[in-house]
């Protein structure tokens, strides 16, 4: 599912208190792609989440799942189309992991007769391709941050959406489960936009960047194109090393002072 943003912006408070977030701006998720949200801590990533999610409501501009105004859809078919994990998934419930991936069939109960089988299918295949069928009886609380995450992910996967959305999906994860996890999302064919903080990981599996700092949209498009030496430095302040061999790798060596960005490249 192709998703948009027209003049899409966000102020938190009102009139002339109002403080802008999120500038307004105009971008494309392409179907069946992994759409990577990067830039620095507070550039506004998790606020343009939830407003494609339809979790904060735009104070300017639309959002448009295919054709359709996000904002005129019922929250159920809101539900079934978008799948969202959470920065920091919290409940207290004692729910097993079962329990808590079978939360993702919900919006689509009772939409065809006798739906129970297509659930039990869809539940046991997030479970397995999350890697948590080994922890389907485990209680919620019992797990570690890494685990939770899985879970969460294999949550959204039962749920079956157009639109997947990860607010930094590699958070807790070692390493092998990073990069399981994004080999993961990556080959699912399902439009995805994850926010993440590691550069090297979006370089490796994003087919397209956002680029977002103090709220505006610094660039947009195909990885390779967007990820470069210059942008790394102008907008993370870091001195890194981009290199197109066998996949897009970055690198970093040090940061750099605004007094070195002026005619470096
Ligand atoms: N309700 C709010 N009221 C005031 N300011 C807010 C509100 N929500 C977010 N902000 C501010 O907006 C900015 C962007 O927040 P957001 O969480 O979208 O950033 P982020 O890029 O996801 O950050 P991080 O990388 O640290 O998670 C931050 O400076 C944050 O403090």
């Amino acid at each position: 599912m192709r998703v948009t943003t027209q003049s899409l912006g966000w102020s938190a408070g009102r009139g002339r208190e109002a403080v802008p977030v999120l500038r307004p701006l105009d971008v494309a998720v392409e179907p069946g792609r992994l759409t990577g949200v990067v830039g620095p801590n507070g550039s506004g990533k998790t606020t343009l989440l939830h407003l494609i999610a339809g979790l904060r409501r735009p104070t300017q501009g639309t959002v448009h799942y295919a054709e359709a105004d996000a904002a005129r859809l019922s929250s159920r078919r809101r539900a079934q189309l978008v799948a969202l994990v959470e920065q920091h998934p919290q409940t207290t419930l004692e729910l097993t992991v079962r329990q808590v991936v079978e939360l993702g069939r919900i919006p689509h109960v009772g939409r065809w007769p006798g739906s129970k089988d297509g659930d039990a299918d869809a539940v046991a295949q997030a479970l397995a391709v999350a890697s948590v069928g080994h922890l389907a009886h485990r209680k919620w609380p019992t797990l570690s941050g890494g685990e939770r995450q899985r879970a969460q992910l294999a949550r959204a996967i039962a749920q079956r959406p157009r639109l997947l959305l990860l607010d930094e999906p590699t958070n807790h994860l070692d390493l092998r489960h990073q990069i399981a996890l994004l080999q993961t999302v990556a080959g699912l064919g399902v439009t995805t936009v994850a926010v993440l903080h590691d550069l090297d990981l979006a370089a490796a599996f994003c087919d397209d960047l956002v680029v977002l700092d103090e709220g505006r949209l610094v660039a947009a498009g195909p990885t390779a194109q967007v990820l470069s030496e210059r942008l790394v430095a102008e907008v993370f302040s870091v001195r890194a090393r981009v290199q197109h061999t066998d996949r897009l790798r970055m690198s970093w060596s040090g940061l750099v002072r605004p007094d070195q960005l002026e005619g470096a490249w």
